[in-house]
């Protein structure tokens, strides 16, 4: 028998016995327990050729679980369960499926680059410290992690670095994500820790669903997708792992929709956070502080939050000649102080809370500001750096409409599709708009029905627009006739009277 077989069967001898142990223990008191571990565990390291990691649900007397148990229980109940034979059932995130986990003192092998590495799910029953306390035992869980020496680096190294990967990615994949908010007016009291209530976060919206250029769509999923996989880049390049979008258009475009949309994409937790809520710029950053990785950080319709337009300068203030642009900017910015809105952040508060060193704690977030008027706002704030990327949502296209006819009535094509295409390319009507008129209005409605409803809608838009034209122009030409009627010439017009042709005058606006 060779040196290497004699190894081999001595530890799977042992492996077996270190198995019926601990299956055997349970039954044992305590102190016997201790007892007989610390000693076989002297003998055994001398002629056991493999090493053990134990992995704690809770360490010490530590309140908080650990995040490398937790881990490790996703990656194996990922990856291992299929072999498992015993395993425990528990309702999932949403409560509409079962997960499934290895039991306890189960065993089950993980292969590994051609290493085969055993863990074992374990509980433990240690006696409470406090002899007041009503129960006289606590349940401590762990796995076991078991392999052979000659593999301590390939194990210790890479395996559970991609375990521990691995078990965060499922873990983050199937966590129930939130939807944080500011309320406003109310007030903390002292024991709460957190500033943000929550509520579960479970809107719809995916980019699939979102009617709009698929080409800009397609950027737009790209831009965020390489975000979320920049981590390595921002370290680099010496950046704040963040980045800014400012979605700006008229209401309906799906501004709000689009923020769902990208929560849902990269799986990420949402802070809506209502600024005029916010008693100051001490407040808001401590707001921000709070904010935790992998979420998109909201303000909505920035420009009705506060007034940061830039314009706030009282009348009657007048810079000398000699104040630079720089002197403007922060004018603009102190005017802010007064806030009209009951809150005191400023503008400086606002880029501090965007761009300041606070904003770089907790890493993978995205800043969304909303706006409908996008020339309101202070180039400061949406300066490309804060703001990194600004998507303008607009009206509804052909292309946009299809992808609204399939999700509301699983249609890709239909003859009356052609007078949609015709019609959508002469009015303005928002997705919102199309939308609401392709809902079925009574159980009896069918996808005929919803589009006879939306051209009838699209025909109207034309008729009130081509109405509004033909107003716009008499009032012009009204006008135009009245000034001339009444003066013979335009005001402020020079008339050049070309002599040769009474009747033929060119006009050369002089003003
Ligand atoms: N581009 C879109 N794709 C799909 N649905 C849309 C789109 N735009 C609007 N909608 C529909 O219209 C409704 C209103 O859209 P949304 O709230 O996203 O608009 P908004 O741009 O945020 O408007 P506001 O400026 O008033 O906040 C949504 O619930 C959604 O059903
Ligand atoms: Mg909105």
């Amino acid at each position: 028998m060779k040196m290497s077989e004699i190894w081999t069967t001595m530890g799977s001898t042992l492996a077996s016995f270190m198995f019926l142990w601990t299956i055997m223990r349970q039954y044992c008191p305590y102190e016997v327990q201790r007892f007989f571990e610390k000693y076989t565990h002297r003998i055994m390291s001398y002629f056991y050729p493999y090493i053990r990691i134990s992995f704690h649900e809770y360490m010490g007397d530590r309140l908080k679980r650990s995040e490398a148990y937790a881990a490790v229980e996703a990656y194996l109940s990922a990856n291992t369960s299929k072999s498992a034979k015993r395993l425990k059932a528990e309702m999932g995130k949403d409560s509409s499926n079962l997960v499934l986990t290895m039991d306890e003192y189960e065993r089950v092998t993980d292969d590994y680059e051609g290493v085969t590495v055993w863990w074992v799910s374990n509980k433990v029953m240690s006696p409470t410290r406090s002899p007041m306390s009503y129960y006289p035992e606590q349940e401590k869980r762990l796995y076991k992690l078991t392999f052979h020496n000659k593999y301590r680096d390939i194990i210790t190294g890479s395996y559970l670095e991609h375990v521990m990967r691995e078990g965060k990615e499922i873990r983050l994949r199937n966590r129930q994500r939130k939807l944080y908010t500011n309320s406003p007016g109310y007030k903390w009291p002292s024991y709460k820790q957190t500033m943000w209530s929550h509520i579960v976060f479970e809107h719809p919206a995916t980019f699939d669903t979102m009617a709009m250029e698929p080409e800009k769509k397609r950027e737009i999923i790209e831009d965020l997708v390489t975000f979320s996989k920049s981590k390595d880049f921002y370290e680099r390049i010496g950046k704040a792992w963040k980045r800014g979008y400012l979605l700006y258009g008229p209401p309906g475009t799906g501004k709000s929709t689009m923020i769902a949309a990208m929560a849902n994409l990269l799986a990420y937790d949402v802070y809506d956070l209502e600024l005029t809520a916010v008693k100051d710029n001490t407040e808001l950053r401590k707001l921000l502080i709070e904010t935790t990785s992998k979420s998109i950080i909201v303000i909505e319709d920035i420009d009705c939050s506060l007034d940061l337009t830039g314009q706030r300068k009282k009348k009657g203030d007048k810079l000398s000649d000699d104040e630079n642009e720089k002197d403007v900017v922060a004018v603009r910015k102190e005017g802010k102080e007064e806030g009209g809105s009951g809150s005191k952040v400023t503008l400086s508060g606002l880029l501090n809370f965007i761009d300041g060193i606070w904003s770089a704690c907790g890493g993978e977030r995205l800043i969304v500001f909303t706006t409908n008027y996008v020339e309101k706002l202070d180039p400061a704030l949406i300066r490309r750096g804060r703001m990194d990327k600004h998507i303008q949502l607009s009206y509804c296209t052909f292309d946009g409409f299809k992808v609204l006819a399939n999700n509301y009535l699983k249609l890709e094509a239909h003859p009356l599709f052609d007078t949609v295409k015709r019609l959508i390319g002469e009015v303005k009507i928002t997705p919102a708009d199309v939308a609401e008129n392709l809902m079925p209005k009574s159980p009896l409605d069918d996808a005929h029905k919803c589009l006879s409803n939306l051209i009838e809608a699209l025909e109207e838009a034309a008729e009130a627009e081509a109405v509004r034209q033909s107003g716009t122009n008499e009032e012009e030409l009204v006008q135009q006739n009245g000034s001339f009627k009444e003066n013979g010439e335009v005001p402020g017009d020079k008339v050049i009277d070309q002599g040769m042709n009474p009747c033929h005058r060119w006009i050369v606006n002089v003003a």
